[in-house]
């Protein structure tokens, strides 16, 4: 107790622990969030290519995220999965090739998706992480969101000219583009695992319960 009846400042307690037990397999955050673009990927319903995105700020949140779909409403069942190009050799002599018939004249990318599924303000400063190097339509959402950084595994587009044009714009925006080298090469989500793993601890906690009736 100080003079005039207060408490006085104490420091606050050090903790010296004994031993360092913390987990050392954790996920890195950028393998985090490639993973977390992986695992969108999965609920694409392109059968050709699969594309993930993710939007984190400056404090490693994700604020955003999105998979190449149709947009809302538009049913799957109801536009084409294919390019027209590839149904070419179905079509009878006297039909014609329908450029409606096309995926491309629908889908909505990753980034895109993701872009528009954003939960804060704006994407200022923010990173994105995609599964594949974006087109130039994205690219140019990608710019003037203020997005600074383009972390990306596949580029198996890279020389078409709508690639080319991103990159182009990606330069000139001064936005870096980073093939992505994961630090884990391998991350498996083992539900089968995981509910094995609960049900031996259930069982284990039940015979020790036994044990001591
Ligand atoms: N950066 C990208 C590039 C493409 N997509 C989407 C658009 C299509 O659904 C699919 C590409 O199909 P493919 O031409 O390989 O048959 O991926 C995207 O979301 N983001
Ligand atoms: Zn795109």
């Amino acid at each position: 107790m100080t003079s005039n009846g207060f408490k006085s400042k104490s420091s606050p307690p050090q903790l010296t622990p004994l031993i360092n037990c913390k987990r050392q397999a954790y996920l890195h955050w950028e393998d985090y969030f490639m993973a977390t673009a992986v695992l969108s990927a999965q609920r694409s319903k392109d059968p050709v290519t699969q594309v993930g995105a993710v939007i984190v700020n400056e404090d490693n949140r994700i604020v955003a995220i999105g998979y190449n779909g149709f947009p809302s409403r538009c049913e799957d069942d109801e536009f084409p999965w294919y390019k027209a190009s590839e149904i070419e050799d179905l079509l009878e002599e006297d039909q014609q090739l329908d450029p409606m018939n096309d995926k491309k004249m629908f889908v909505v990318h990753a980034e895109a998706n993701a872009i528009l599924n954003k939960n804060c303000a704006n994407l200022k400063g923010t990173r994105i992480f995609t599964t594949l190097f974006p087109c130039n339509e994205c690219a140019k959402l990608i710019v003037q969101s203020g997005i600074t950084k383009v972390y990306y595994i596949s580029d198996k587009y890279a020389e078409k000219p709508i690639y080319r044009a991103s990159r182009l714009m990606f330069a000139r925006a001064g936005i870096e583009c980073i093939p992505y080298v994961p630090r884990q090469k391998k991350i498996v989500i083992d539900f089968e695992r995981i509910l094995n793993e609960d049900a031996a601890n259930l069982n284990l906690s039940q015979e020790m319960a036994n044990v001591k009736l």
